[in-house]
């Protein structure tokens, strides 16, 4: 178990009304009771607040006015005794309580770890603690529930029942392996591991096909607009945002650099990028942008491809859609308040079974229709976190894939009429893989590197 007791600033640094400074540890109590004279900490309820003056115990000089929160161990975020320090929100301010309780005998955290000793105290799993991660950093309310689910633990429930389904099959094995010589407990085992494996190799399929869903949930539909220069990209970005985000203009070649926005189309979560117009051209800094334009062409999961209906269909036009072809494309002819130059049937041509959307951008018609082929061209009905389990976390997916494919390894050998003592090592790798989640037989350089990424205080 850690000894050190630690301290940092769990707000954000910056001016703000008020900022928390914590401290967890063993020590906590005695560093703050010596710099917090108004009160013994130590004898106070848990989980109560208390208002009074930070002194130096050098100088008796008064340091700040707080608020001290004191939560006794183990029913704490970290399941050690944990002092929080609720300052005024200036940098100097939060800075110099900082700098007192170091000097008492705290050291200054790395980011994570207090999250991470709520783990090592076990507390919660590994897939919770990245949930906690998760939270913090989710842009969507949708990624957000996704995050709270996994962090109340329901991603390891499901993983623990699995385990236990495979450790009773290996139990069942290890039965036949000792007592060789009854014949009907063989054929037992045989039809046992194949009904349990198989039902677990189903579940695990099962959260492996929420993972596409769980990545739009966590990080939003990569949406690029794409078009030629003037057709109304950055208009399209934002209506869809309700927002002026993006610069219009109506000088073609506007917009030079990639625009992002996360934007919410009838409950799903997009990730928004407009981009520069496509064409062929001798500026410097245009031409970046449309490199730029190309590449987030590359990596959306949608394509909106805009299209000027007051403009003949060009071959420019046409090499977009080639372009933009193994991705899923919504196309928008847009500028129906003018003059329709577009022909209808030369796009149907080109665009195939694409849908294809008529809007005015500056009237604000066609939007409703847009944003019901958006969502009808990711899911049939309304995207669900409430009921599913969900997988978004690429450690995740991958410890599953190779579960999958070590339990398909059993079944195969079973098959086969392997010895059951080869089966049981796959059955048995299948249930580390799994344990790897949440927290089994993970590497220390794994969990180091894991709680690297939190920001500092968390
Ligand atoms: N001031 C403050 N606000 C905060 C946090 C914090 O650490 N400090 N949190 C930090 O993320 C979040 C709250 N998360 C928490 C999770 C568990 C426990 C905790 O003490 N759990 C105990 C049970 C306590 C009880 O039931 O009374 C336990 O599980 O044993 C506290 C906070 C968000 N808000
Ligand atoms: N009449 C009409 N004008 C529109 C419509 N949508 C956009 N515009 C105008 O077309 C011009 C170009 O719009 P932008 O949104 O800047 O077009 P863009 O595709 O982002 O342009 P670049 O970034 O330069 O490639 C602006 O003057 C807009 O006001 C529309 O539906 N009808
Ligand atoms: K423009
Ligand atoms: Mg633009």
């Amino acid at each position: 178990m850690e000894q050190d007791t630690i301290t940092a600033i769990s707000t954000p640094i910056g001016e703000g009304a008020i900022a928390i400074v914590r401290i967890s540890g063993e020590e906590s109590f005695a560093i703050a009771n010596r710099i917090f004279p108004t009160k013994d900490l130590a004898k106070v309820d848990s989980h109560t607040i208390h208002y009074g003056s930070l002194v130096d115990p050098k100088t008796d000089e008064k340091v700040e006015e707080v608020m001290v929160s004191v939560m006794k161990a183990p029913r704490t975020f970290t399941r050690e005794d944990i002092i929080e320090i609720n300052c005024h929100g200036g940098m100097v301010s939060v800075n110099r309580v900082l700098q007192l309780i170091l000097r008492e005998g705290a050291r200054l955290a790395e980011p994570g770890e207090f999250t991470k000793r709520a783990f090592l105290n076990g507390r919660i799993d590994l897939s919770q603690a990245e949930a906690v991660m998760d939270l913090i950093r989710s842009k969507t309310d949708k990624a957000m529930s996704q995050a709270l689910n996994q962090m109340d633990g329901r991603l390891s429930n499901l993983i623990r029942s699995l385990r236990q389904q495979l450790i009773e099959t290996v139990a069942h094995v290890e039965v036949n392996i000792d007592y060789p010589e009854y014949d009907d407990v063989e054929e037992m085992t045989h039809q046992m591991l194949v009904e349990r494996g198989t039902a677990v190799k189903e579940e695990i399929q099962r959260l492996l096909l929420t993972a596409k869903q769980g990545k739009i949930l966590r990080e939003g539909i990569a949406t690029a607009i794409i078009g030629k220069p003037n057709v109304g990209k950055s208009s399209l970005l934002n209506i869809l945002a309700q927002e002026n985000k993006a610069i219009v203009t109506d000088i073609p070649g506007t917009t030079r650099d990639v625009v992002e926005e996360y934007v919410n189309v009838r409950g799903v979560p997009l990730r928004l990028i407009d981009t520069a117009g496509i064409r062929e051209t001798e500026d410097i800094v245009e031409r970046i942008g449309v490199e730029r334009s190309r590449k987030a062409l590359q990596d959306a999961d949608l394509i909106l491809l805009v299209l000027n209906g007051n403009e003949p269909f060009t071959k420019e036009d046409a090499a977009l859609f080639e372009a933009a072809k193994e991705h899923d494309i919504i196309a928008v002819i847009n500028k129906t308040d003018l003059e329709q130059r577009i022909d209808l049937a030369e796009v149907r041509a080109v665009a195939g079974d694409v849908p294809i959307i008529s809007t005015s951008l500056v009237e604000e018609k066609g939007i409703d229709q847009l944003e019901t082929a958006i969502a009808e061209t990711f899911f049939e009905g309304e995207l669900d976190s409430g009921d599913l389990t969900y997988v978004s976390n690429v450690r995740h997916i991958q410890l599953l894939e190779q579960s999958e494919q070590a339990l398909d390894e059993a079944l195969q050998a079973v098959e086969d009429g392997m010895p059951l003592d080869l089966v049981q090592i796959d059955i048995t790798r299948t249930w580390e893989l799994l344990g790897e989640i949440i927290g089994d037989n993970v590497h220390e350089s794994l969990i180091d590197q894991l709680f690297s990424q939190f920001c500092l205080g968390k």
